[in-house]
């Protein structure tokens, strides 16, 4: 069977083509950014005042110069004014640009003006101090954001610095999210005793709104020709799939048979992993669509989204690759079968910085309600059945 590394890299190698699109900074937030943002000028763009207060000239100050004659004031977004009398100076806002012929602000609390006369009355005083100087941060033409940044609000921020105010990034993939079973009814439904609600396309509908992608939900029976009608009408439409269940053993597990025969391909079916075992992943010729099948039981639905579906979407989108993220291990845990485990964890800072990681194995694929004390799965490798106290493994992300 299929090893996880080797499961996750074959997803890689088919990944959708998604086209770039145009989008306003409003939008921009949590979308993959598909060009560089250079900073049209230095940053900052000019020698900024960090400090209400006077600017003079060191010289003064350093041949001894105590008393300073207000020659006017500088406030923020007034275009540079110049001192004319080196042994003078002027008032000083923060944000505004330095005075030409000064080069040295000291802040009010440090100065008392008293009838146009400004005496400083602190002895430590450095050249150049509380001026943030033109360029010191990028000078202009420096790449500020990299094709490949998700975009955050800091992000955002940088993009409005630089006058863009609309934004390459990738398009996001039409959706289909697809629960397959007839015990399945919708969530404003009593169920019969033998019957339960959907939960696990709610889930993964919520799992990527992070990606900024809405998809649709559907619902297909355990119907062999009802779920290749279905499936077919929703190829038509989508390019991207997820379906929840009908992927393992049963005789009611009509998914990968279906896929087969509507022409998609699949590049497996099976890994070596707890949960998750019957994972099945396809695409149509040219990797024009891509289909995941996940296992039903839920659980495995949730390890199967943050796992392989999210980080392959972010790969599509062209998102630079995070830095993986290791947990420590709070207490010793065991787990023999020769399986990759994905253990529900609690993830809280230890005093001392470390990020440990308490398990919550909770009753199985099955035990969904488990999960809400949990933020997230330790990866444990197949090939290890003891687990000590304090041993770093890999997490897969929170949600
Ligand atoms: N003989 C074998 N049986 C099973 C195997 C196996 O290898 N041999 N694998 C087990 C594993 S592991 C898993 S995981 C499940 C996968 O099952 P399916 O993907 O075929 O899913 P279903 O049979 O349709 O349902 C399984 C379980 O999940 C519940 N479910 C399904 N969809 C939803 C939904 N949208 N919301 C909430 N719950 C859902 C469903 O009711 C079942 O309880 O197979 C094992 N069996
Ligand atoms: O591996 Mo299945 O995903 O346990 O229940
Ligand atoms: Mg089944």
């Amino acid at each position: 069977m299929l090893s996880v590394h080797d499961a996750l890299q074959i997803t890689q190698t088919h990944l959708l083509d998604l086209p770039d699109e145009m989008v306003s900074l409003e939008e921009a937030v949590g979308r993959v950014l598909r060009q560089p943002l250079t900073a049209d000028r230095d940053v900052p763009p000019f020698n900024r005042v960090t400090m209400d207060g006077i600017a003079f000239r060191y010289d003064a100050f350093a041949g001894g110069a105590r008393q300073f004659r207000v020659l006017g004031a500088q406030f923020a977004g007034q275009a540079a004014g110049t001192l004319t009398d080196p042994t003078a100076c002027m008032e000083v806002m923060t944000g505004a640009v330095l005075p030409l012929g000064t080069d040295t602000v000291v802040r009010y609390e440090d100065v008392q003006i008293e009838q146009g006369m400004a005496t400083i009355q602190v002895d430590e005083v450095q050249p150049g101090q509380n001026i943030h100087p033109q360029g010191n941060d990028r000078p202009a033409g420096d790449v500020l954001l990299r094709e490949g940044t998700l975009m955050r609000s800091v992000d955002v921020a940088v993009a409005a610095s630089v006058g863009a105010a609309k934004v390459s990034v990738a398009a996001l993939p039409r959706v289909a999210i697809i629960a397959t079973g007839d015990e399945l009814v919708g969530v404003d439904q009593t169920p019969a005793p033998h019957q339960i609600r959907h939960s696990n396309i709610y889930m993964i509908r919520a799992a990527l709104r992070a990606l900024g992608i809405r998809a649709m939900l559907h619902h297909l029976p355990d119907d062999r020709e009802v779920l290749k009608i279905g499936l077919q009408n929703l190829l038509e439409q989508n390019d991207v799939f997820i379906l929840s269940g009908g992927v393992s053993a049963g005789k009611a597990d009509f998914v990968p048979a279906t896929l087969t025969e509507l022409g998609v391909q699949c590049h497996f079916h099976k890994v070596e992993q707890r949960p998750g075992k019957p994972l099945w992943f396809g695409t149509t010729e040219g990797d024009r669509q891509v289909v995941f099948g996940l296992p039903g039981n839920p659980v495995s639905t949730v390890m199967c989204t943050y796992k392989y579906v999210l980080p392959y979407l972010r790969a599509a989108m062209g998102q630079t690759a995070p830095q993986p993220v290791y947990a420590q291990l709070a207490e010793p845990f065991v787990f023999r079968p020769a399986l990759t485990y994905f253990l529900p964890v609690r993830l809280h800072y230890a005093p001392d910085g470390r990020l440990l990681a308490h398990p919550l194995p909770g009753s199985g694929s099955g035990d969904f309600t488990n999960l809400t004390g949990a933020d997230a799965f330790l990866e444990l490798p197949a090939d290890q059945t003891a687990f000590a106290e304090g041993e770093a493994l890999p997490v897969v992300s929170a949600w």
